[in-house]
């Protein structure tokens, strides 16, 4: 199906076309229910962490150079700024289906990964090359957002923000099936003192006091989570920030100096596939550990502390230490969900498998009413629901909505109800939620809904659901996805043409 091509608004108005032109016969979406379901706010709770961070005081030493001819750039804590700002072009920025320059919503220059890279193999402390930290950082990075699947991290550009320069809230542009996460760590330009520098207890603010000159002043990156809350994160030369692609987020203007990022692609592969510009691939590693922090639910929060432990080289201590949300900053600040619930998860899963085996019997004591009464009269198709949907907490493009690629709680849940009855049915469908008749109800809450399969085979796909289904509302997921579907949003560097496009992820399930 092809992209509606010079249309800005979301491609999500290219599937209501299609519906249309489906005809009125098929159908192709259920009606969303307002009232909520008795699981719903259990639902609504499940969180983790979608940020992960960590110092690792290493990365500074790591040395960068000029890919034609291997010129030294310097390194990661102590770079050679006009070298680099040479070799900068502006940035653009994705807006829907196209790819626009615009300094009202990004200003900035970037040197992108076909010009500048690593000095990977050269040694940096002993025996430790720059290949080696970054295999560190991609096993803490797996360790932290991507329990079990494969890391590999991709290089993708150098940002530079100097005054006036900034990026409004936008998810970054995903660059395969297969990408899910964005890497940022900060640089220093040669010189330069950071304000992290200057004090251990340091609060990652950016007011310049007592003289002390600094590299850059504002540039405060910001992550803003779907239920309305935002969290404040050092991006600096001594740690990692990571986090899902689509999370949004934003860069403060910046107000005096110069601010630089170095941002990695993080693909959940391994090194099966090429890709140029990698700079670290792990493979996938056993998840017995997180299964078993399942199973022992409510015992403790420190299983989380073990499991890093145990992933985490001896060589690199102070990598342990996680940076606390906000870089440590006033307690008033919203902080940032805390990893995993694994006792609201226990709780949870059997509830809602025992809830959809609830359906199943229901429906099949109607089935077997009406087949015996079907001598009497034409045979009735059953109305009992038999099917749960809920939406998935995070975005997905199309063809990445697969277990494989589920992140976060969406993952924790998905192998949790796969582990705790594997006779369920679980499928994943994009969705998109239309609005229907009254958009608001009196609370000001969205409520006469339909959700729709953004599909091209939808009604074929829709005849492999059990009907009818009941919806466990996730309002929160509801209102920012409602919100994101209102018009165009923006993205990392480029448009995301329809197919590559963040949707909304529904999770279907139902027993035979
Ligand atoms: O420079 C940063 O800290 C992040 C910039 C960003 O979000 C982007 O370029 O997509
Ligand atoms: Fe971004």
């Amino acid at each position: 199906m092809a992209a509606p091509a010079s249309q800005p608004e979301h491609i999500a108005f290219a599937y209501l076309a299609v519906q249309k032109a489906l005809g009125k016969g098929e159908k192709t979406g259920w009606t969303i229910k307002a009232q909520d379901h008795p699981l719903s706010s259990a639902l609504a709770a499940l969180r983790v962490d979608e940020v992960g961070s960590r110092y690792d005081r290493t990365l500074s030493a790591v040395k960068l150079v000029t890919l034609n001819n291997g010129a030294s750039l310097g390194t990661i804590g102590s770079l050679k700024l006009p070298e680099v700002q040479a070799l900068a072009v502006p940035s653009s920025f994705g807006k829907g289906a196209e790819t626009v320059y615009d300094e009202s919503v990004r200003k900035g220059t970037e040197v992108s990964a076909d010009k500048l890279g690593f000095a990977l193999e050269e040694r940096i402390s002993g025996s430790f090359t720059a290949k080696d930290i970054f295999k560190n950082v991609a096993e803490a990075v797996a360790t932290a957002l991507f329990p079990g699947q494969p890391v590999k991290l991709v290089f993708y550009k150098l940002a530079i923000y100097e005054p006036g320069g900034h990026f409004e809230k936008h998810r970054d542009t995903t660059h395969a099936d297969s990408h899910h996460g964005t890497l940022l760590i900060g640089c220093t330009p040669e010189g330069a003192t950071t304000p992290w520098e200057d004090d251990d207890n340091d609060d990652d603010d950016d007011d310049a006091d007592e003289g002390v000159s600094y590299a850059y002043e504002g540039g405060q990156f910001s992550i803003h989570h779907s239920d309305g809350t935002s969290s404040k994160w050092p991006v600096r030369p001594d740690s990692w920030l990571a986090f899902y692609t689509d999370l949004e987020h934003s860069v403060a203007p910046v107000t005096k100096g110069v601010r630089l990022t170095l941002q990695f692609d993080i693909y959940l592969e391994d090194d099966t596939v090429e890709r140029a510009h990698t700079v670290a691939s792990v493979p996938a590693t056993k998840r017995e550990a997180e299964g078993k922090k399942l199973k022992n639910a409510g015992d403790s929060d420190d299983d989380e502390d073990d499991t890093d432990d145990e992933d985490d080289s001896d060589a690199h201590d102070e990598s342990k230490l996680f940076l606390p949300p906000n870089g440590g900053r006033s307690a008033d600040e919203p902080t940032v969900p805390t990893r995993i619930v694994p006792d609201r998860l226990a709780d949870f899963v059997p509830k809602l498998v025992a809830f959809v085996r609830s359906m199943r019997k229901a429906g099949d004591d109607t089935r077997t009413k009406s087949g015996q009464a079907k001598a009497k009269r034409p045979r009735k198709k059953s109305n009992e629901p038999r099917t749960a949907v809920f939406l998935l907490h995070h975005l997905y493009r199309q063809q990445s909505l697969l277990p494989e690629y589920l992140k976060g709680i969406d993952k924790a849940l998905y192998e949790a109800l796969k582990e705790a009855d594997p006779q369920l049915n679980i499928a994943l469908h994009p969705v998109y939620i239309n609005m229907s008749g009254d958009e608001y109800g009196e609370s000001g809450e969205p409520w006469s809904q339909t959700m729709i399969l953004a599909r091209a085979d939808a009604s074929h796909v829709v005849k492999t659901i059990p009907q009818s289904i009941v919806f466990i509302r996730r309002p929160g997921v509801e209102a920012s996805l409602l919100k994101m579907q209102e018009g165009a949003e923006y993205t990392g560097n480029e448009s995301m043409p329809t197919e590559y496009s963040y949707f909304a992820g529904a999770m279907f399930l139902w027993f035979s």
